[in-house]
């Protein structure tokens, strides 16, 4: 059993998609506080940060996972949730027909070992219809999620190519920490 120190809907599916056991807990960290405009140590130190609240709030007697995810435009800036539907449109606006990468960090701790790993996967996103995006931002289903995407939904049917995991894209790089999980069952 680990515990799942995140409040995402979307990392507790992957971990069930993977047929990982798992107790998922909240934590609160301000990322506010970090000072970084380059995108993969943002997400590192944010990952960090959650470990650290989590370690204190709940201890280290179940190994203990934390993740963050931002979308980095070509550009280098930092897309994180929209705070709300404007900035959702323009967050996504600058995602059509563009080249991102989304880039999640994860901070896995057990008694044994302290496993960390930042990736990222890129994508190459064909122009978003007007209609289509207007009615993504009706749907709401942007909120809570970095740069307000989801590959796995309303951006899939714009990919033009992919480089990476989707699991990384979706929050968490699982394939990375499946032996690391697998080491903490035996
Ligand atoms: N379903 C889905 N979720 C995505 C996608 N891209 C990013 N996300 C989610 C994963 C995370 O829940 C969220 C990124 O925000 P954070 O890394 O700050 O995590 P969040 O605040 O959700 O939870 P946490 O800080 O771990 O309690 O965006 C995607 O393509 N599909």
């Amino acid at each position: 059993m680990i515990c799942l120190c995140s409040a995402s809907e979307s990392r507790a599916y992957l971990l069930e998609k993977f047929g990982i056991e798992f107790e998922q807990k909240s934590v609160d960290f301000n990322e506010d506080q970090i000072v970084t405009d380059v995108a993969k140590d943002f997400v590192y130190l944010a990952s960090k940060g959650k470990l650290q609240a989590a370690e204190k709030r709940y201890g280290s007697d179940i190994p203990l996972l934390t993740a963050d995810s931002v979308i980095a435009t070509a550009e280098g800036e930092i897309l994180r949730k929209p705070k709300n539907r404007e900035d959702a449109r323009r967050i996504l606006s600058l995602q059509s027909g563009s080249c991102i990468s989304i880039i999640s960090s994860v901070h896995f701790k057990t008694k044994a070992f302290l496993f960390t790993n930042t990736s990222a996967t890129h994508y190459h996103f064909a122009k978003f219809d007007v209609d289509d995006l207007e009615a993504y931002l009706e749907s709401e289903l942007w909120q809570g999620k970095a740069g307000g995407c989801m590959v796995e939904g309303f951006c899939k049917k714009y990919i033009k190519s992919v480089d990476g995991y989707e699991s990384t894209a979706m929050g968490l790089q699982v394939e990375a920490l499946l032996p690391w999980i697998e080491w903490v069952k035996q």
